[in-house]
């Protein structure tokens, strides 16, 4: 699905007036109706203070103080005063609310007008939407630290006021919504985690958008949601065989790290790799072939850390290198070899991204294609320290695009930037999943679906999709601060079965 920026969702808004027999008034009284009925339904309080701007974000906070009273609640409605007249549809509902007379209307004009703000009320925070085009200041700012420091939780419609949708508020003057309620599509600010303070819980009300319009647009980014996934997932043939499904090579742990290697193989197992091979330090291997009886050891000459490579690498139809190996000089050595010599998919993780981070010369190695999957600690070491989130992630097109290469930055919403410019979020996967061994069982499943003939393309966004679902049903049956990485892997069946 396309990410839209803030400017085409309003594009599309203006698109669904110009197609439906349906003023700009009728659309804003479908999202206020929406949010209204979130509202009743899912809060309970002695009163509801709506906070207004004078635009259309505004005007929704009027319209769901119409309907929340509509609705036997008790709602007052304070507005920012400002020069600005209004937009038409904050005036038309302005005007509905005055003749109404039973809602009461505060102007704000100075900090001495703000209400004293009771525990037990909810707020609505109606201020700005997407039309914020500068940070906060004066009065509105001070608004909304009024509001922030109040203990009475605020709802944000549409995006919290003082947030801009697609690139870094840091530093401003922002409302701390508990819950959002925005429309139709996510924002990209919702998929960062500089975010997180101010945005809550994010709920998407459908206001029915013309569905034609996102066809009509280009944007560099999407989501990886169900339907990209199940696209992009290829069922198997009733005939199938074991040497269909491809040779999985994985090089893996040292002493004190075999767990990394065994993670990291059964999650290539449990994503459906024919068969995996799993290269360890000798003192790995019985480890390996207790915990995983399903695959294949090559042990390393070496009792303690894998340190050459001496097998034909394309014996195997993909490989994976970097969970738990080391840093050191033969690893380094190791892995300089393999750049040089692999003729197969490849993905890159953990200390196979230090290495290449503190020899820079090796990322000329790369072959096109090649997947590299850093959590942000790790691409900081390898492409340097962004400003913000959204700068990391234009840093990681911009090298996804120089390399040639697929980025997979892992986080709460991963990105995965491609070669050709494009970058997905995906929207599954929990905080659970911030654990030891979770980055293992990725590597792990990416490289599966690279063996099994996915392209990289395919098997990045799949991959890290399959992941995080995985991730959120381990964490439906056990709850997020008992999932271990284990637990993922034994749920990735049932994340494919969703598809
Ligand atoms: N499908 C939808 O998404 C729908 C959205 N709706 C709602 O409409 C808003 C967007 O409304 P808009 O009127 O375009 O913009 P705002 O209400 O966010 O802002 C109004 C004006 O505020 C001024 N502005 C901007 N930044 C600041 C600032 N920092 N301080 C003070 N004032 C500011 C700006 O005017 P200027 O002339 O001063 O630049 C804005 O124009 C959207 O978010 C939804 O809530 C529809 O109701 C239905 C469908
Ligand atoms: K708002």
């Amino acid at each position: 699905m396309k990410l839209l920026n803030a400017e085409q969702i309003r594009q599309w808004d203006a698109f669904t007036i110009k197609n439906e027999p349906l003023s700009s008034l009728e659309l804003m009284e479908r999202a206020a109706n929406a949010c209204a009925r979130w509202i009743v339904q899912n809060t309970l309080a002695e009163s509801y203070y709506i906070f207004c701007g004078k635009g259309n974000n505004g005007g929704d906070g009027l319209a769901i103080a119409r309907l929340l009273y509509n609705a036997n609640k008790k709602v007052a409605v304070y507005i920012l005063e400002s020069d600005a007249k209004g937009s038409d549809d904050y005036i038309s509902n302005f005007n509905i609310l005055h003749h109404l007379s039973a809602i009461p209307i505060f102007m704000i004009r100075g900090e001495r007008d703000l209400p004293e703000l009771p525990f037990n009320c909810i707020i609505i925070d109606a201020l700005f939407g997407t039309g914020l085009n500068r940070p906060l200041t004066g009065l509105a700012a001070k608004m909304v630290d009024h509001i922030n420091n109040s203990i009475a939780p605020a709802i944000a419609i549409d995006i919290p006021s003082g947030l801009f949708g697609d690139h870094s508020s840091a530093h401003n003057t922002i409302v701390k919504a508990r819950h959002t309620l925005s429309f139709q599509v996510l924002k990209t600010a919702f998929l960062v985690a500089e975010n997180e303070p101010w945005i809550g819980h994010v709920h998407i009300m459908d206001i029915n958008l013309h569905p034609a319009f996102p066809d009509e647009v280009s944007t560099p980014f999407s989501i990886i949601n169900k339907s990209l996934a199940s696209r992009e997932y290829r069922p198997r043939n009733a005939f199938a065989h074991k040497g269909n499904f491809g040779h999985a090579l994985l090089i893996a742990g040292s002493w004190g790290k075999a767990g990394a290697a065994v993670l990291c193989s059964r999650a290539c197992l449990r994503t459906g790799a024919g068969l995996v091979t799993a290269h360890v330090p000798q003192s790995g291997v019985t480890v390996l072939q207790t915990a995983v009886p399903e695959a294949m050891v090559f042990p390393d000459k070496e009792a303690e850390q894998v340190s050459g490579l001496n097998y034909d690498l394309n014996h195997f139809t993909a490989v994976g290198i970097g969970p738990g190996i080391g840093t050191g000089v033969k690893q380094q050595l190791l892995l300089k070899e393999l750049l040089e010599h692999i003729q197969r998919p490849l993905v890159l993780d953990a200390d196979a991204l230090n290495i290449l981070s503190e020899n820079k010369a090796l990322l000329n190695l790369l072959k096109p294609d090649t997947i590299l999957t850093p959590h942000p600690k790790e691409f900081a070491r390898l492409f340097g320290e962004a400003a913000d989130d959204f700068k990391r992630i234009e840093l990681a097109q911009t090298k996804a695009m120089e390399l040639s290469i697929f980025i997979v930055l892992k986080g709460h919403h991963s990105f995965v930037a491609c070669p050709d410019g494009t970058g997905y979020f995906n929207i599954t996967g929990n905080a659970g999943m911030a654990k030891g061994g979770s980055g293992d069982a990725l590597t792990g499943m990416v490289t599966s679906l690279l063996a099994q003939g996915y392209l990289p393309k395919e098997a990045a966004l799949l991959g890290v999709f399959l992941h995080g679902l995985a991730g959120d049903l381990a964490a439906a049956s056990g709850g997020m601060e008992a999932l271990l990485a284990s637990d993922l892997i034994d749920h990735i069946g049932n994340a494919f079965k969703q598809l």
